[in-house]
């Protein structure tokens, strides 16, 4: 199933990774096109929160490459982690980033002010421009009101969004999510759908994600791993009916994931 190559924004190609001789990722392919939001589900160990390392730099592949940019024409395989954020690939872990002790504005400010680099984040004050990006920011995640609060009373899924908009700040082409709702009440779970439903339309997403109930809700298409290799690809209701899926899904279910789920 290859994209075509002009709106290709990401390529994954023979992606291997070893760990002490044991291979997490095997022979790994994935396409991501420009302006998409990919899910990427897999039982526990399935190698997606490794891909996703390798993707961002933080893990070097023992072998194949990842390509980026229009059409997919950088190989970034071999930089650094920090030149790789900076070329656009912007990395979200579980654990919220966020400075608990500045306001929700303050922290959005220090993203703006990162973004800029070292020299011109000196400079005390913002531009007017920047001030307004920032307002349009804290109002798609939804925090505008919250501006003045300070950062480490927000709600769980207020944090989350907090550092999505921090991200976004940065202007990155591809967002990579490991599980974003893990631990957000369903109504959190349903706005931070939206949000990517939002995200998407400007930059491409990539979502490691195991609660089966948002991914039918929200994906459009789907990458199931398994044991580090590509299992099967497309829309949420195929891969649902494949039979391999399902397979590899009994038994290995999180336990927090059996009570929302019937994949
Ligand atoms: N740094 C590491 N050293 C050794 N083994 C590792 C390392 N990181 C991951 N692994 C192993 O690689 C395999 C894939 O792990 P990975 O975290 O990528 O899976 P996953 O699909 O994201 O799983 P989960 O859904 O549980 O987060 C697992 O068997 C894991 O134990």
């Amino acid at each position: 199933m290859k994209e075509p190559t002009e709106s290709v924004i990401l390529r994954c190609e023979d992606v291997t990774v070893e760990f002490d001789g044991f291979k997490a990722v095997r022979g790994m392919n994935l396409a991501l096109a420009r302006g998409e939001l990919r899910f990427l589900i897999g039982p526990n160990g399935a190698g997606k929160t490794t891909l996703l390392d390798v993707i961002c730099g933080k893990t070097k592949p023992a072998a194949g490459k990842v390509l980026f940019g229009a059409s997919a024409a950088i190989d970034i395989t071999r930089m650094k982690e920090h030149r790789i954020a900076e070329l656009g690939i912007g990395r979200k872990f579980q654990t919220p980033s966020i400075f608990a002790s500045l306001t929700v504005y303050e922290n959005a400010e220090l993203a703006m002010k990162q973004k800029r680099g070292v020299f011109a984040a000196m400079r005390a004050r913002l531009r007017p421009e920047e001030r307004d990006r920032i307002a349009a920011q804290l109002e798609m995640i939804g925090l505008a009101d919250k501006a003045r609060l300070r950062a480490g009373g927000l709600s769980h899924g207020e944090k989350q969004w907090l550092e999505i908009g921090m991200m976004l700040l940065q202007e990155p082409e591809i967002l990579l999510l490991d599980e974003p709702v893990a631990g957000m009440t369903d109504d959190e779970t349903a706005r931070t759908g939206e949000l990517l439903r939002e995200i998407r339309k400007t930059r491409s997403v990539i979502v490691v994600e195991h609660d089966m109930e948002f991914v039918r809700t929200f994906a459009s298409k789907v990458t199931v791993m398994h044991e580090g290799r590509l299992l099967t690809e497309g829309a949420m209701d195929e891969v649902q009916r494949d039979g391999r899926v399902a397979e590899v899904y009994l038994g290995k279910r999180r336990d927090a994931d059996a009570g929302r789920s019937t994949a």
